[in-house]
This record gives C-alpha cells, sequence and structure tokens, in this order.
C-alpha cells in the first residue's frame, strides 16, 4: 500500500504534568481532509503544532510522505517546511499589520530564495491582485484569511495543517471560506489536516474525523459516520450539542 502523505505515530507531547497530547496516531492521504474535533483543552492546537514543528513533540513520529520530522534539526527541517504550511485561526494577529499584502504572501519565497508569482496567488485564492499594496487591516476578515492562504500556497506544499481557519469569521464568510478550500483541495491535490471544535463546519469540508478528548484520539471514522452514528459516549454528547444534530 502507498505511503500515506502524514503518519503521526504514538504521538505526545507534555507540559508541566500535562499530556496535552498523549499517543495520537493518525493518517492523511493526499486530496483527502482529516478533521480533528474536540472541546477547547483537549489538545487539538497542540497536535497542530507538534505536527507543523512549531512544537518539539516528547515522543512519537511524524512522518511526511515517509520521512521522519519529528526528529530532525531545524537546520535539516527547514528544505522541507514548503511542503507543510499552517493556516491560523485569527488572520489579524497572524499577517503582520506592517507589511503590505505583497510583502506577507513573498515572505515565504523569500526565506527560501524561490520565485514566485504573487499576482496569481492572489487571484487562486480570489483576491483582486489590485490589493497588493494594501495592509492587513485595510482587508476585511474573509480577505484576511484569503492573504493566510496564499502566503500558505506560495510555496505549492502538500499538506495544510489548518487550525480553526474559520472559526473567527462571520457564518457567510465561513462559507466562502469553506468553498476555496474544498476548491484549493480539488485542483491541487492538497492533503488537509483541519482542526475545529465546530461540527457544522467539520461536516462541510471532512473526509474522516477524528474525535480528541483529554489528548487521546477516542474515535475516528468516515465524517458520515462519526457524525451520524458515534460510537464514543463523548462523540455523541459533541454531536448532540450540535443545533439541528
Ligand atoms: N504552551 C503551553 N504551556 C503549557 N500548557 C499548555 C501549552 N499549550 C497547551 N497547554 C495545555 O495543553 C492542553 C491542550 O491545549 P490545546 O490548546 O492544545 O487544546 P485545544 O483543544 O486546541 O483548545 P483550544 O480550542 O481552546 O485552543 C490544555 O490543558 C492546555 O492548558
Amino acid at each position: 500500500m502507498a505511503e500515506p502523505l502524514l503518519r503521526v505515530t504514538d504521538l505526545r507531547k507534555i507540559y508541566g504534568r500535562t499530556w496535552a497530547v498523549d499517543g495520537v496516531t493518525l493518517t492523511v492521504d493526499r486530496g483527502e481532509t482529516l478533521a480533528i474535533v474536540g472541546e477547547s483543552g483537549s489538545g487539538k492546537s497542540t497536535l497542530a503544532r507538534c505536527v507543523a514543528r512549531l512544537a518539539q513533540p516528547t515522543s512519537g513520529s511524524v512522518r511526511l510522505d515517509g520521512v521522519e520530522l519529528a526528529t530532525l534539526s531545524r537546520r535539516r527541517l527547514r528544505p522541507l517546511r514548503p511542503r507543510f504550511q499552517l493556516v491560523f485561526q485569527d488572520p489579524s494577529t497572524s499577517l503582520n499589520p506592517r507589511w503590505t499584502i505583497e510583502q506577507i504572501v513573498r515572505e515565504p519565497l523569500r526565506l527560501q530564495g524561490v520565485p514566485g508569482d504573487v499576482p496569481r496567488l492572489l487571484a487562486e485564492v480570489g483576491l483582486d491582485p489590485g490589493l497588493a499594496g494594501r495592509r492587513p487591516h485595510q482587508l476585511s476578515g474573509g480577505q484576511r484569511q484569503r492573504v493566510g492562504i496564499a502566503r500558505a500556497l506560495a510555496l505549492s506544499p502538500d499538506l495544510l495543517i489548518l487550525d480553526e481557519p474559520v472559526t473567527a469569521l462571520d457564518v457567510s464568510v465561513q462559507a466562502q471560506i469553506i468553498n476555496l478550500l474544498l476548491r484549493l483541495q480539488e485542483e491541487r491535490g492538497l492533503g488537509y489536516l483541519f482542526i475545529s471544535h465546530d461540527l457544522a463546519v467539520v461536516s462541510a469540508v471532512a473526509h474522516r474525523i477524528a474525535v480528541m478528548h483529554s489528548g487521546r484520539l477516542v474515535e475516528t471514522g468516515p465524517a458520515e459516520r462519526i457524525l451520524g452514528r458515534p460510537e464514543h459516549d463523548y462523540t455523541r454528547a459533541l454531536v448532540a450539542a450540535v443545533p439541528g444534530g
């Protein structure tokens, strides 16, 4: 069988006495969205940060296309960074307010020393390339998140780690960003590790869902099965809490 794009095995992260991530095993294929759902404090963001190596895992394995990331030095990790990129929850804090949109989207290209077509990236995420000279505060929340996505796409990654990417947005804007993410996945064959506490959002994007509780995955399966016939009590409670669910 082909190696999945992302294979996380028995990943752990301890903060003081808290096992924020406690033995997580999962895979994400090319073109697939695995959503991680769970309440606040269940460890979702820590998992995302460990996979992206913004936090150093305490133990366990993170393999991208079979290459181990968890134990690589920063220097050896650097050439692999373009292949996995993060999109953050709040574009108003994750985009440098002093930079223009052009500078923000160009930054990963500059750091890797590669050329790139910023106007084309802006157009690809549905932004008028004429906005390139503006600064983040001159854009709407949805436009800012499109900039965050354009920045993440600049180095042509295989995997996007999306940490609550639409949580800070109005519901109507959420739908537009979700549609954009679906289109980009189809066009580019991207794998998504999609972190969200919102099951309504997750039902629109996920192929599979992993349910996280106290640092562990209590249940993983196809999205329809997890949402329609949850097996674990914790998942049942999450699903029951969704309006109309
Ligand atoms: N840098 C840190 N230092 C100490 N403890 C931390 C740190 N980051 C997370 N934790 C703890 O790890 C646990 C998991 O937190 P995490 O933020 O990963 O959960 P989450 O599911 O993403 O929650 P939220 O949706 O509120 O961000 C919590 O108990 C949290 O207090």
